[in-house]
């Protein structure tokens, strides 16, 4: 037995470490999708022809008619270009899996050090608790202590999360022994906990540790109550004391501390087994000088990282997402270490995923879509984008190193992983390097690290890694290897989209315009998957002249397209069917529900109108000198009363923005009362017998499809009387404003 044990090990140590597979059905969606092309190629000539005769089959259509056929004509255009982008990511999907055993067969002695870095921003919507779960979370990793460290990155620069990180570092030497010990997962404590134990584990211990968790979580709880932290505890850490000099969130010294030194034979849990390095960053804050967000956090991060452990592999994880999944670490070594292509790939990148998603999806906040196709399509034709979270690099190629065939860059585990020194020693000589002036006249924020001056500071980063040669990887096993909170208001969801995509249209919009920027660099289809998001802004307007080009039309009996008995009206039925079809089986291939498809398809419309709107609008005043860039920090908190509401899928319109639910509610009225008086007009003509005379078919549907799915909206507007409905002024001033458009176009040239 001992034997063949050892000659299937011996095979296995020529195996690769990861696999990757190409997906089935390619061939019958290629076919598809030329198919689809085709169709549209005919509906552009159909528009161009009719455009220049003047003549629709339902006769002549005016002047008027013939600048919303030139409006919609460019709709369309654009709307092809777009499409093609979107072919690009769903041309060619991959799938990766990975053998863990192997690498430990071939590796266990020589894992490399991996660096942790966790970022929050602000104690009160990013409470402190939920930020130390995910410290927990990957402290427990089933990877040895002694190649562990982990950063919190505090740029709130607040006592009560350094509280809460020293209670954690406690905590973690019962709940580390523990995790390793029963093998639970997830290894967040407050998910772990709020599930009933099973059957392995010991009751006893399950309870007390559930004691001793409690007991921290209301500690914490007491001192954010308070706003402050007892005297008694300020007493046990020095660290507190820098607090003496901080004035504000805004203008502080740096404050690093190691709260777990791993160097120390004493920092041990209580089985006696090494803990993994802690440290906590507050980098300096002045108000003359620009911190650049999460990227400015990351940055520092990494340089004061290098002075401390100085980890080969990085991860990157947003304070809200916990590892949920002890492996991940592992799985994402595959990658780096296996020996035939490990050499080429920067960055592991896994799917963004959410533990609060509700059966419905109400905001569509699950992406599942681009999780599931579009990220597998990028993976197969040169790497996913860097989302920021969830994100395994390699130390060097995030300092800016290039791709080179001749010199591969290999993990190295004979390099020093810990440095020496004491720890004060340790902790000042690394506190210069998060000073406000450390980058000054650097390369950091443009050549190193991570790059400044965008909203989507990650996805422009992990572009440019790929234009020096690298490829990325995207990871999206079973079970989801990291979970984070989605926003649980309507307000909060598009603000999070209009904030990527202002991000997006930065890209487009600058040096870093992948077409260019990425020309020879990255495969042409990776461009244009690049371009595929890079572009949302651009598709508002082209939207919303099409929700309000074909209702007004309508109203004015004006024809945009053909009728049934027209030849010219199969590509357009062909093309509105398997658009929708395929789109629903692709969601529902993606673990999505039949209404959550419904509630995607609504929130791309509303995302469409408002986010990119507004973001468009707020980019070209930044772009003019007018607006300053900001981030608006998610919030990952929410009230009683907005949870209720979320969790029964119940659109929360009161605390939007009023700007987004008036444009939404205006649009949505137009709708309705232009598929009325369209109904009218049909009536009135069948009365007439010439029912056939005017093709508005397509445009009633069209209509009716778009009040059918702002159903929601208009309950808020008139049926809802809770605090979710639309506000009073919001319903007047879009009811107005409707009025007002239908009545004027509607007199205008009859
Ligand atoms: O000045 C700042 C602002 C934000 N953050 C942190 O950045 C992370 C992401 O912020 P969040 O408000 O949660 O934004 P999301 O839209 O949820 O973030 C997504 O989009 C961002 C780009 O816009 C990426 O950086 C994130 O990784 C990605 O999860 C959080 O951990 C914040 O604490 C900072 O550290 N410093
Ligand atoms: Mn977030």
């Amino acid at each position: 037995m001992g034997s063949s044990k050892d000659s299937r090990d011996d095979e296995e140590y020529n195996l690769p470490l990861f696999e990757t597979k190409e997906s089935k059905g390619r061939l019958a969606y290629r076919l598809f999708s030329v198919s689809t092309f085709i169709c549209i190629c005919l509906i552009l000539v159909y528009r161009a022809r009719y455009i220049v005769t003047g003549f629709a089959d339902g006769g002549e259509f005016g002047e008027s008619g013939r600048r919303c056929w030139i409006g919609l004509f460019a709709c369309e255009i654009w709307f092809t270009i777009y499409w093609l982008f979107t072919q690009a990511v769903r041309w060619n999907l991959v799938y990766r899996n990975t053998f863990r055993h192997r690498l430990s067969l071939r590796y266990e002695e020589k894992l490399p050090g991996v660096d942790v870095f966790v970022c929050t921003a602000d104690p009160t919507i990013e409470p402190p608790i939920m930020v130390i779960n995910t410290v927990l979370s990957v402290m427990a990793f089933n990877y040895p202590s002694e190649n562990l460290s982990v950063y919190l990155s505090d740029d709130g620069g607040s006592e009560l999360t350094f509280y809460a990180l020293l209670e954690a570092s406690h905590f973690a030497k019962f709940w580390i022994p523990f995790c390793k010990k029963f093998k639970v997962e997830p290894r967040s404590p407050s998910a772990c906990l709020s599930n009933p134990p099973t059957a392995a584990l010991n009751s006893q211990e399950w309870s007390n540790i559930k004691i001793l968790y409690k007991e921290m979580e209301e500690r914490i709880e007491t001192a954010m109550k308070l706003g402050r932290i007892p005297e008694e505890m300020q007493a046990k850490h020095k660290g507190f004391s820098e607090w003496a000099s901080v004035s504000s969130q805004r203008d502080h010294q740096t404050i690093l501390q190691i709260l777990i030194d791993s160097r120390d034979p004493h920092a041990v849990d209580i089985e006696g087994c090494k803990l993994p390095m802690l440290v906590y960053l507050a980098r300096e804050k002045r108000p003359q000088h620009h911190h650049n967000f999460k990227a400015g956090a990351l940055n520092a991060l990494i340089r004061v990282s290098s002075e401390i452990s100085n980890g080969q592999i990085i991860l990157t994880v947003d304070c809200d997402m916990y590892s949920n999944d002890s492996e991940s670490i592992r799985d994402a070594l595959c990658f780096f270490m296996d020996e035939e292509k490990g050499h080429e790939i920067a960055y592991v990148q896994y799917p963004q995923m959410f533990r609060n998603i509700t059966t419905h999806d109400i905001y569509s906040n699950s992406l599942c879509v681009i999780y599931n196709v579009e990220l597998r399509g990028m993976d197969g034709s040169g790497g996913p984008l860097y989302v920021g979270t969830g994100c395994f690099h390699r130390r060097e190629t995030l300092l800016g190193r290039k791709y080179s065939k001749g010199n591969p860059l290999r993990i190295d585990t004979s390099v020093r992983k810990l440095r020496e020194g004491s720890v004060e020693e340790l902790e000042d000589k690394s506190k210069a390097l998060a000073s406000c002036t450390y980058e000054e006249n650097t390369e950091w924020g443009n050549e190193m690290g991570l790059k400044y001056n965008c909203a989507v500071e990650d996805v422009l980063t992990g572009l440019s890694i790929k234009c020096r040669g690298w490829k990325s990887v995207y990871l999206n096993p079973e079970r989801p290897g990291f979970l984070g909170v989605a926003p649980s208001t309507l307000g909060e969801a598009l603000i999070q989209h209009k904030r990527w995509a202002e991000g997006h249209l930065q890209i487009l919009l600058s040096k870093y315009n992948t077409f260019l920027y990425g020309h020879r660099k990255i495969s042409l289809a990776l461009q244009m998957g690049y371009y595929s998001q890079d572009c949302w802004c651009l598709n508002c307007f082209p939207t919303i002249y099409y929700l309000l080009s074909p209702p007004l039309c309508l109203l004015k009996s004006i024809p945009l397209f053909p009728k049934i008995t027209n030849p010219w009206f199969q590509p357009f039925i062909y093309l509105i069917l398997t658009k929708y079809i395929y789109s629903l089986v692709e969601f529902l291939r993606s673990g999505g529900t039949l209404k959550a498809w419904w509630n995607d398809q609504r929130m791309w419309m509303f995302r469409r109108i408002t986010s990119y709107l507004l973001a468009t609008i707020d980019t070209i005043r930044k772009l003019s000198g007018f607006a300053k860039s900001g981030f608006v920090i998610s919030s990952k908190f929410a009230d009683e009363e907005v949870l209720r509401m979320y969790e029964q899928d119940t659109i929360e319109f009161g605390t939007t923005t009023p700007i987004f639910t008036t444009i939404t509610a205006t649009l949505a009225l137009i709708n309705l009362f232009s598929l009325v008086g369209g109904l009218k007009r049909v009536i009135v003509d069948v009365e007439e017998g010439k029912v056939f005379e005017k093709p508005l078919v397509l445009q009633i549907v069209q209509c009716s499809l778009v009040v059918l799915i702002n159903l929601p909206v208009y309950q808020g507007l008139f049926f809802r009387k809770d605090k979710g409905r639309i506000p009073t002024s919001v319903t007047i001033k879009s009811v107005v404003l409707a009025l007002s458009v239908c009545i004027i176009t509607s007199s205008l040239y009859l």
